[in-house]
């Protein structure tokens, strides 16, 4: 296991940013943590990455406990953060050095390191310029070089593409895609299109809460339809239920709650389960749409894809 956090919580003065955040990243690939401004990636991340202590919970990377041991967890994490950690009044190369003397690198080693990752990360034509000199896009590349110069097993980036213009970001995409053939990467946006294109796998959070993990495909079937919630003492087949008009797939909660998504109207497909419940004795308790907190962020996140 790569990372995983347990129960993650954590509170600025009085209120809670995020709350009980558990993730497991088990192998390589990009993973996208997706979620609107505000809703908590980056406290996530900070904390993941031993930048801030939690208020509660755990992280362990690589089965090493961040909290408690935080210089041999911190060896096997590159960290971009929002703001990349950049020192403008040095040139790349100086920069990359010092990076590499922060990590506590083997001096004989940190040449052939600062060389490598450039060649990566596509500056090493710029090795004497001042970084203050550097464009958003190359800049953010800078930020990446120091995030992977020690070789860390999981790469955490905060909104890399942020702020950059089309063609960066197009840049940048692909140079995490790059990175991520060697290191896991997570990284967070609040562009869903982005973490479509990118993304095996999404955690998406909203309100300091995990509202959704799992691969992009999942998302992409859960996101299109709508889903009501039945509670039924006797319930049908799964078969019966799919046999109604508009039903596209059914799920058991539990032996007593069916959850049944749908195509359409939400009234037709009510109506007709409330007739069927009738005529077939499922003793119907409840049955509520979900215009659950997912729909309402997926709509959030659809309108500003691609801003
Ligand atoms: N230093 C702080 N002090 C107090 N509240 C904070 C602080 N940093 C973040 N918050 C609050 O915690 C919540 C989560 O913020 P966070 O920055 O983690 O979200 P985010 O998803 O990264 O959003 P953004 O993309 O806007 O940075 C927000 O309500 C934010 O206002």
């Amino acid at each position: 296991m790569i990372l995983k956090t347990e129960n993650l919580s954590h509170k600025y003065s009085t209120s809670w940013a995020i709350r009980d955040i558990n993730i497991e990243i088990a192998d390589s690939g990009i993973i996208g943590l997706l979620g609107s401004n505000g809703a908590g990636k980056s406290t996530t991340m900070n904390i993941i990455c031993g930048s801030l202590n939690q208020t509660e919970g755990s992280v362990y990377i690589n089965e090493i406990d961040v909290r408690k041991h935080p210089l041999e967890a911190k060896k096997q994490i590159g960290f971009l953060p929002q703001t990349a950690p950049l020192y403008t009044d040095l040139t790349i190369d100086e920069y990359l050095v010092y990076c590499a003397a922060l990590r506590l690198m083997d001096k004989t080693k940190m040449k052939a390191a600062v060389d490598e990752v450039k060649e990566r990360c596509g500056i090493a034509h710029f090795s004497s310029r001042l970084i203050k000199n550097l464009s958003g896009g190359y800049r953010q590349r800078v930020g990446i070089a120091q995030a992977i110069i020690h070789k860390p097993r999981l790469v955490v980036m905060d909104e890399p593409t942020n702020g950059l213009d089309p063609n960066q970001m197009i840049e940048v995409r692909k140079l995490i895609r790059e990175i991520a053939e060697e290191h896991t990467v997570l990284f967070s946006s609040h562009v869903l299109s982005e973490v479509n294109l990118l993304c095996r796998e999404v955690i998406m959070i909203e309100g300091g809460r995990i509202v959704f993990s799992d691969t992009m495909d999942a998302f992409n079937n859960y996101a299109q339809t709508s889903s009501v919630l039945m509670k039924v003492d006797n319930p049908p087949a799964a078969s019966t239920l799919e046999a109604i008009k508009g039903v596209i797939r059914v799920e058991f909660v539990s032996d007593k709650q069916v959850r049944i998504h749908f195509e359409g109207s939400e009234e037709d497909v009510t109506n007709q389960l409330i007739t069927a419940s009738v005529a077939g004795d499922w003793r119907l308790r409840e049955i509520n749409p979900e215009k659950g907190v997912l729909d309402e962020v997926f709509k959030h996140l659809s309108s500003t894809a691609g801003r």
